[in-house]
């Protein structure tokens, strides 16, 4: 039997109206209208593409966004000063620095120069601390690993006590993925590029989710039969036969890993869409923390 296609698009979709909704109620209410910034620094053609289909997002919600581009050389101070001009901007409630940065700036202290109240991809150091901790909560919960989960989730509600395994430890997907699925109180392996054989550990997962950045790295054979696949990868592959001369893949193999898992979700249309869904929720809640 083959698995369920997950329908990334179409679950974004329904948490994109449910926050075009607050956003128009809020605005009817007088209170302020969402509004994001983006920063992004350099001319990386990807990064561009993922700016403006967040910015378009926001456009279709009544979200405000403010784009920023500084050239490849800005120096740290430039960067930062940015940043707290935007803290202290009331039109701005949640601050988006698109990563990765040119390599001689220092991304922690960037990521740091943001006020915790605006930090909708829930980077900074305190909110990923409290994500870490027990009893603790973050103001904000990172995109992609929100949106993960919640892919997860449609199909299996309750994560509680299932064996999850991250393939990935970046501090954008895999580390705070890992965090999430503790806190939904599963058991959860984290592998990464030292894992001795991997496809025994991911054979393990009755939830994969994997984040490594290498194309159709999981194959079938590797995955329990009727295990959930959540594939964050965003690979483009050379493929002479598409129009464009390439296309994208994820990182699990999906035409063999869809025979057996359970359930799939597919690259593009999975998490791609839903890390843009998460990252305008977050804004709407930026807005809220705002009106205290
Ligand atoms: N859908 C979305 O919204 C998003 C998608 N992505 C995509 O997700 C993927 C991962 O991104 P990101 O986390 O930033 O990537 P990174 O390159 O930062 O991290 C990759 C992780 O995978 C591990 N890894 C790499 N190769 C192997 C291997 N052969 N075997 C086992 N583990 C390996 C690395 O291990 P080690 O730590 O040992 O080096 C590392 O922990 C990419 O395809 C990216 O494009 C990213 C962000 C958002
Ligand atoms: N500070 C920061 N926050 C991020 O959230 C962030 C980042 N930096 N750097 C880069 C990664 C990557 N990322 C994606 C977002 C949407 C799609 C997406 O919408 N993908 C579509 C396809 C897009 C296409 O066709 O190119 C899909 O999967 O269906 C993909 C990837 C956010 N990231």
């Amino acid at each position: 039997m083959t698995a369920q296609i997950i329908d990334g698009k179409a679950v974004a979709a329904n948490v994109r109206a449910e926050v075009g909704k607050a956003v128009a109620e809020r605005v009817a209410a007088g209170k302020s209208r969402p509004g994001l910034a983006t920063v992004l620094v350099g001319d990386d053609p990807a990064s561009h593409v993922y700016v403006s289909s967040k910015r378009k997002a926001c456009a279709e919600l009544g979200i405000e966004s403010f784009g920023f581009e500084l050239p490849a050389d800005a120096t740290q101070d430039k960067v930062e000063g940015l940043v707290s001009e935007l803290n202290a901007d009331p039109r701005v409630h949640g601050i988006l620095v698109q990563l990765p940065l040119p390599s001689h700036l220092d991304e922690e202290k960037v990521l740091r120069a943001i006020s915790i109240e605006k930090d909708v991809d829930g980077f900074h150091p305190i909110n990923i601390g409290r994500l870490a901790q027990k009893g603790r909560d973050p103001l904000f919960v990172p995109c992609t690993p929100a949106g993960s989960l919640v892919l997860a989730q449609t199909v299996i509600p309750k994560l509680e006590g299932c064996n999850a395994v991250v393939l990935g430890r970046s501090n954008i997907v895999g580390m705070p993925v890992a965090l999430l699925l503790v806190r939904a109180n599963a058991t959860v392996t984290i592998c990464h590029s030292r894992t001795k054989d991997l496809p025994s550990v991911v054979r393990q997962a009755d939830v994969l989710i994997a984040a490594v950045g290498r194309p159709n790295m999981v194959k079938g054979s590797w995955v329990k039969p009727g295990a959930v696949v959540i594939d964050v990868g965003i690979n483009r592959i050379e493929d002479p036969t598409h129009p464009k001369g390439s296309r994208l893949v994820g990182d699990v193999d999906f035409e063999e890993v869809k025979e057996v898992a359970g359930a799939i979700t597919p690259v593009p249309g999975g998490v791609g869409p839903m890390t843009i869904a998460m990252l305008m929720q977050n804004t709407l809640r930026g807005a809220e923390l705002s009106d205290k």
